[in-house]
């Protein structure tokens, strides 16, 4: 008898997304001791054995809840069980910035860097699933955001890759609970509290009731298709930077003027951030302050932006630089 089919279709998801891997490389699981993280460390350790790469595992205790340190060492025990080498825990001070959930995923995410360039890991693997990924759009198209953030979660960045989020989070914890590993269910998962909590115990199975089966699904294939035009949007963006650019990184407003409304909000953003505006500051309405400056100039010199950068017109030309420093002919 073959494997249970939810362990078959987790193997395969991450034996496909580490597929460019040669022998030898390490390859991490972030692991919580939830469903989803342990099913992604029981599939790798299946498939490293297989394929030569090497598995380790990382766990991070935020040291919010009572137990937790004692809670990470069992989850480092249970991948060590896996055959999982290097296996850390490893203890982070979460802040308060910006919110206690906010706060502790920077700072997983600061030792999960940390550790995946000491250990020398060029990939870590993390347990997201096609709920989340639905959750996430969801989220973030009741705030009104743009294409880009849309798409969601990436199947694979430069370093942590996904490969569960094509898996419902169903069908991974039955690939967990079928392959003997015991999960761990984070109360916080349940906590009405947090917005995320209630778009997946209220918001998704609402839409499910009133508009039939298979949203989730639906708004992750959105996501993915977003993706594509937002990629697609972000190269033609970077070519028409290039093209506008002068030596003192100016912008030719001519050549601005001839780009569609979506490139010129990518170019002028990422003129921005190259100039130092925090890309996690920089809104909607300050590209849009600036864009008035290219399409509908009264006359006005500037535009200041966040990271004391300021945006100036001058002689058709849109220069970026520090603000309180003339620009050019200024
Ligand atoms: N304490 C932890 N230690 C190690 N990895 C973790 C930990 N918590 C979460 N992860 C990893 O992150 C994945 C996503 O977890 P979760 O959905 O709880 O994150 P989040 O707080 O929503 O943040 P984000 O989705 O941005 O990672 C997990 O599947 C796991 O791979």
């Amino acid at each position: 008898m073959g494997p249970d089919p939810a362990v078959a279709g987790a193997r395969s998801a991450v034996r496909a997304s580490l597929a460019d891997l040669a022998p030898g490389a390490l390859v991490l699981v972030a692991c919580s001791g939830g469903a989803d993280s342990l099913a992604l460390a029981g599939a790798l350790s299946f498939v490293a054995a297989r394929t030569g790469l090497r598995a380790g595992g990382v766990t991070v205790d935020h040291g919010l809840q009572r137990g937790s340190a004692e809670r990470a060492e069992e989850v480092a025990g249970l991948l060590r069980g896996l055959g999982l080498d290097p296996v850390e825990s490893v203890a982070v001070s979460v802040g308060r910035h910006g919110g206690p959930e906010a706060a502790a995923r920077e700072a997983r995410y600061a030792a999960l860097n940390e550790a995946a360039e000491r250990l020398g890991a060029r990939v870590v693997l993390v347990g997201h699933t096609l709920d989340d990924q639905a959750e996430t759009v969801l989220l973030r198209l009741a705030r009104g955001s743009g294409a880009r953030s849309l798409a969601g979660m990436a199947r694979s960045g430069e370093r942590y890759r996904r490969p569960f989020l094509g898996l419902t989070r169903a069908e991974v914890r039955r690939a967990c609970l079928a392959m003997g590993l015991a999960p761990w269910d984070d109360p916080h998962n349940e906590d009405p509290a947090y917005a995320r909590v209630r778009v997946r115990r209220t918001v998704l199975p609402l839409l499910e009731r009133e508009l039939g089966p298979g949203v989730a699904e639906a708004l992750a294939r959105t996501a993915s298709q977003l993706r594509e035009d937002a990629d697609a949007l972000d190269g033609w963006a970077v070519r028409a930077l290039e093209k506008a650019s002068d030596l003192e990184h100016s912008l030719d407003v001519r050549v601005l003027e001839e780009l569609p409304q979506a490139v010129r909000s990518r170019v002028l953003r990422r003129a921005a951030v190259a100039a130092g505006s925090p890309a996690g500051t920089l809104a909607a309405v300050h590209v849009a302050a600036v864009d008035r400056l290219v399409t509908d100039w009264h006359g006005q010199r500037g535009v200041d932006l966040p990271g004391r950068v300021r945006a100036i017109r001058r002689y058709g030309k849109l220069h970026f630089g520090p603000a309180g420093v003339a620009g050019p002919g200024e």
